[in-house]
C-alpha cells in the first residue's frame, strides 16, 4: 500500500519521473519525502520491470531488517549480478555460507593484535613519509590542492598495504602519479555502478556484443584481477621459498599461511583474491571522503577546530617526555584512543555526510516491519543514512547542526556511542563494517595529524556539493591551502 503523503507513482513508469526530476537534490528530496510519510514509504518502478520496494529510516525497522530477520534480508541477487565481473564472490558481494567464511577469516585477522599493531604502522608511515611531506611542500610554495584527491590516494595505497601488503604508490611526497591499478579499480567500480542506472536488457546486451560501457568494464576488471591474481601467486611462492611468511602481517599473508586441518593450504587462491578485492572496495574511498567532509566542516566551526586542539594539547601534555620539535610528534594509539572530542567530531562528520548514504537489502520472502509496513518477497529495501541524520524524529530539531558535543557524554565525560540502528553509518547487524576501527584510527590519525601543524583553508569561492554517487564525494572536490600553525608552540620545551 502506497503512503498517501509519499512520491507521485505515475502509471506505467512508477517513481521514475518523480525521482529523475529530483535527481539534481535527490538526497534532500529522499529525506523531506520521508518526513512527510513518519519515516517509511513505499515504491514500484516501470510496470514491466515488476520493481518494487520500500524506503525507510525508522531505526526499528533496520533493526528488524538487519539483525533479527538477517537470513530474510540478503544483499541478493540483483547487487550481485551488478557486482559480479568486479568482486566475483567476494564478501562485499556474497551471502550465505560463501559471505559467513570470509566474514569469520578477516574478522579474525582484523580483530588480532598484531593486525592492528601492522595497520597503526602502515598509517602512521604513509601519514608522516608521505602526506605530511607533500603538504609541508604546498604550505611552503602556498600551492592549493584538491585534498579529496590527495585523500583518497592515501586511503587506497593504506588499504592495498593493510590488504596485500603492497603499496600502489598513488602518493608520494612530491608527485601524484597515474598510477594504473589504482585507476582500473576507479572505473571498474564507476563502470559496475553504471548497471544500476540503465535498465538491465541495455547493459545485458552490452555485455553480450562486448561494448561501449560493458567493453572497458572487462578492460578494466582484467587489470584489476590481473593484478590481484600475481600479488597472491606471488606470496604462494615466497612462502614456499622461505618456508614462512612470518615478517609479513597484511591479511593476505595471514591467509595464504593460514593452513586447514589436514596441514595443506586453507583457502583457495581465487578465495584470497575476491576477499582482498572486496577489502579494497570497501574500504578505498569511504574513510577519505569522510575526512574531506571533516576538514570542510570544522574549517566552518572555528569552535570545534579550536576544542579539537584543545583536546590535542591536553594529550601531547600528559607526556613525560619533552616535545623538541611539532615535527616529531606521533600520535600512539593509546593517545588517539583518549582523544573523544575528535572521535565526536569524526562520528557528527558521518552523522551529516555519511560516505554510503544509501544502501539496500533485498526480501527472500513476504514480510512485515515493525511499523506495520508490509513487506512482499523481492522487494528491495531502500535504508537512506543521510536522511537518518536529518531526521529531527531520530536526532532532535537539532538535527542539522554539526554539533559533535551530542557524543559527549552528559557532565562532559567520554565519547557515548549510539545504537547502530539509529545510525547505520557503518551498517548494522551481522554485516557491520569490519573495517570500522581500522577506520576509525585511520581518520583520527590524519586528523590528529594534519589539525596539530597546520590550518586547513578552503579557497574561497569553491563550491562544496555532494556527488550523486553510493559514494559521498564532494562533486568538485575540496581546493584548499596549509598554513603551518603556530598556536600549539606553548607544548615545545
Ligand atoms: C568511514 C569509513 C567507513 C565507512 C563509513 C564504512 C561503511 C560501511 C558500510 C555501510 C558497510 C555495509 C555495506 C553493505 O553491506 O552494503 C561496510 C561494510 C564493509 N566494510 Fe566498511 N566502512 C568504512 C571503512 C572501511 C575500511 C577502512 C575497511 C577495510 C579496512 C572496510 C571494510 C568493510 C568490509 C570488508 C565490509 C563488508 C562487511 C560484510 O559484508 O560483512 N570499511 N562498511
Amino acid at each position: 500500500l502506497t503512503h498517501p503523503n509519499g512520491p507521485m507513482l505515475w502509471p506505467v513508469l512508477g517513481i521514475l519521473p518523480t525521482l529523475y526530476s529530483n535527481l539534481d537534490e535527490v538526497h534532500e528530496w529522499a529525506t523531506r519525502t520521508l518526513m512527510r510519510c513518519g519515516g517509511t514509504f513505499q515504491y514500484h518502478s516501470m510496470w514491466f520491470s515488476r520493481s518494487h520496494g520500500i524506503v525507510t529510516v525508522d531505526p526499528a525497522n533496520l533493526e528488524y531488517m538487519l539483525k533479527t530477520r538477517f537470513s530474510n534480508f540478503p544483499k541478493g541477487r540483483y547487487y550481485r549480478e551488478r557486482f559480479g565481473e568486479l568482486l566475483g564472490d567476494g564478501i562485499f558481494n556474497a551471502d550465505d555460507a560463501t559471505w559467513r567464511e570470509q566474514r569469520r577469516a578477516a574478522t579474525a585477522e582484523m580483530h588480532s593484535a598484531r593486525f592492528v599493531e601492522y595497520s597503526q604502522c602502515t598509517i602512521h608511515s604513509l601519514v608522516h613519509m608521505k602526506l605530511l611531506k607533500l603538504i609541508d611542500r604546498l604550505a611552503k610554495s602556498n600551492q592549493t590542492i584538491d585534498l579529496q584527491d590527495v585523500l583518497l590516494r592515501f586511503t587506497f595505497d593504506n588499504i592495498c598495504t593493510a590488504a596485500f601488503g603492497v603499496n600502489p604508490g598513488c602518493l608520494t611526497e612530491d608527485d601524484l602519479p597515474e598510477v594504473p591499478f589504482s585507476r582500473a579499480f576507479e572505473h571498474a567500480t564507476e563502470l559496475s555502478l553504471f548497471r544500476f542506472v540503465v535498465p538491465p536488457i541495455v547493459w545485458k546486451t552490452m555485455r553480450f556484443l562486448n561494448i561501449g560501457s560493458e567493453r572497458k568494464l572487462k578492460e578494466t576488471v582484467r587489470v584489476v584481477h590481473e593484478f590481484a591474481e600475481n600479488t597472491v601467486s606471488d606470496r604462494r611462492t615466497e612462502l614456499l621459498k622461505l618456508g614462512g611468511l612470518g615478517d609479513r602481517f597484511d591479511l593476505l599473508s595471514r591467509l595464504v599461511e593460514a593452513r586447514n586441518g589436514e596441514g595443506g593450504f586453507g583457502f583457495s587462491d581465487k578465495f584470497m583474491k575476491d576477499l582482498c578485492i572486496s577489502f579494497i572496495l570497501a574500504g578505498r574511498d569511504t574513510s577519505s571522503v569522510a575526512l574531506a567532509w571533516f576538514f570542510w566542516l570544522v574549517q566552518r566551526h572555528p569552535e570545534v577546530e579550536k576544542k579539537i586542539l584543545d583536546e590535542i594539547v591536553v594529550v601531547l601534555g600528559e607526556r613525560t617526555a619533552k616535545i623538541e620539535s611539532l615535527d616529531d610528534v606521533v600520535f600512539t594509539a593509546a593517545e588517539l584512543n583518549r582523544m573523544d572530542y575528535l572521535q565526536a567530531a569524526i562520528s557528527e562528520t558521518l552523522r551529516l555526510y555519511p560516505s554510503v548514504p544509501v544502501d539496500f537489502k533485498e526480501a527472500v520472502e513476504d514480510d512485515q516491519f515493525p511499523d506495520g509496513t508490509e513487506v512482499r518477497s523481492g522487494a528491495k529495501v531502500y535504508y537512506v543514512m543521510y536522511s537518518m541524520g536529518r531526521m529531527p524524529a531520530i536526532w532532535g530539531e537539532d538535527c542539522r547542526e554539526f554539533k559533535p558535543e551530542r557524543w559527549i557524554k552528559e557532565g562532559g565525560g567520554g565519547f557515548a556511542s549510539e545504537s547502530m540502528f539509529k545510525y547505520p553509518v557503518f551498517n548494522a547487524g551481522p554485516r557491520l563494517c569490519v573495517g570500522k576501527k581500522f577506520a576509525y584510527a585511520q581518520m583520527k590519525t590524519v586528523a590528529a595529524a594534519m589539525l596539530l601543524r597546520y590550518e586547513v583553508k578552503v579557497v574561497e569561492g569553491h563550491v562544496v556539493a555532494p556527488k550523486l554517487t553510493t559514494t559521498l564525494y564532494m562533486k568538485n572536490g575540496l581546493v584548499v591551502s596549509f598554513r603551518r600553525r603556530s598556536v600549539v608552540s606553548p607544548l615545545l620545551s
